[in-house]
């Protein structure tokens, strides 16, 4: 991986070490509870990554309000709330709802006055019957397939403090669910997970920049994904036996090889390509980029400079 040389590189080992005496204090009993059953985050990485990587965020945290309270003295108003929005990018497959599910316990643990929710920009896809109106039911995933002006309004709305809507996706139904939306209702902190976070829509006068206060982005080789992709399909085929309604449901009843010659083919055309054209060119972008090896555990961790 190469990356610019505005960004300073940990191993793991000299990362694990910013861990502070607040991290420490979390028992392995804890740690453990922490980590969904669901979720196969191994116990070494929660402690030795995303504890020092809350931290970091607690710190940026502090700055952003300070901010706040500093310019409210000089204009003499009263500090609005505003939340912290904190975003993660990277690969379809890559990892990122699993990381913002941790990183939403942890930073609650930590910070137990602070309300934290989470969301996906899945939901901000254009439904499947827009799509292919459009001609772009391959395209699924990739800048065009977005309503990015909707995704912008959301998180102006949530920056101004306004109880605000996210429409809803469901891996099951393959599309975005009609009339289902998260409320989001300024919470202290919003993390927003999403291919897109680190990209802009088209004629858009607001920066990525202007609305996300931290950005991640998990970084893998192609060919890791790929195989966590491939494996999340089985698990999707797995989940879908049961359910005539699920998208995968035809497909778990169907010759798994075929599917899975489908999923690779699915990997290579859309995903891999969509990750090569527009979401590696925006890693260099993020605050900081955790890079993982296959299996899943963090091997380095860059912070940007500035
Ligand atoms: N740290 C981890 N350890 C073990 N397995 C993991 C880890 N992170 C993710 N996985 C597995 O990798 C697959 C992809 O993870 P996840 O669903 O979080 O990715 P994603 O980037 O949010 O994908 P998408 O953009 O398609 O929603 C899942 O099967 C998940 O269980
Ligand atoms: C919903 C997205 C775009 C992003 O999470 C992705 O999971 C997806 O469905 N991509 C389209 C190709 C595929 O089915 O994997």
């Amino acid at each position: 991986m190469q990356t610019q040389e505005q960004y300073r590189e940990y191993g793991r080992a000299e990362w694990g070490k910013l861990r502070g005496m607040e991290a420490k204090s979390v028992s392995a009993a804890e740690l453990e509870a922490l980590r969904s059953r669901a979720d196969r985050v191994s116990l070494d990485d929660v402690r030795e990554i995303y504890l020092p990587l809350t931290e970091l965020i607690r710190v940026r945290l502090r700055s952003f309000l300070n901010k706040l309270a500093n310019d409210s003295t000089f204009l003499r108003t009263n500090t609005e709330h505003t939340p912290f929005i904190i975003g993660i990018s990277g690969s379809v497959a890559v990892g990122k709802s699993t990381t913002a599910r941790l990183l939403q316990k942890l930073l609650s643990r930590q910070m137990p006055g602070m309300s934290v929710q989470m969301l996906t920009t899945d939901g901000f896809l254009l439904p499947n019957a827009e799509l292919e109106r459009r001609g772009l039911t391959d395209r699924k995933g990739f800048p065009e397939s977005y309503d990015m002006h909707a995704l912008t309004k959301f998180l102006v709305d949530v920056k101004m403090n306004r109880t605000a809507l996210a429409p809803e996706y469901s891996h099951a139904s393959y599309d975005v669910v009609p009339g289902a939306f998260t409320e989001v209702k300024q919470p202290d902190i919003l993390i927003v997970e999403g291919i897109n976070v680190l990209q802009t829509g088209k004629d858009s006068p607001i920066y990525y920049s202007d609305l996300y206060d931290l950005t991640l982005y998990v970084d893998a080789a192609a060919k890791d994904i790929e195989g966590w992709f491939m494996e999340r399909f089985n698990q999707f085929l797995d989940l879908a036996v049961d359910d005539p309604d699920d998208f995968y449901y035809p497909y778990a009843h169907g010759d798994r090889d075929e599917a899975l010659a489908m999923a690779s083919d699915l990997w290579r055309t859309v995903n891999l390509a969509n990750l090569n054209e527009y979401i590696l060119p925006t890693r260099d972008r993020a605050s900081v980029i955790l890079h993982k090896t296959s299996n899943h555990s963090i091997d380095k961790v860059l912070l940007r400079r500035f």
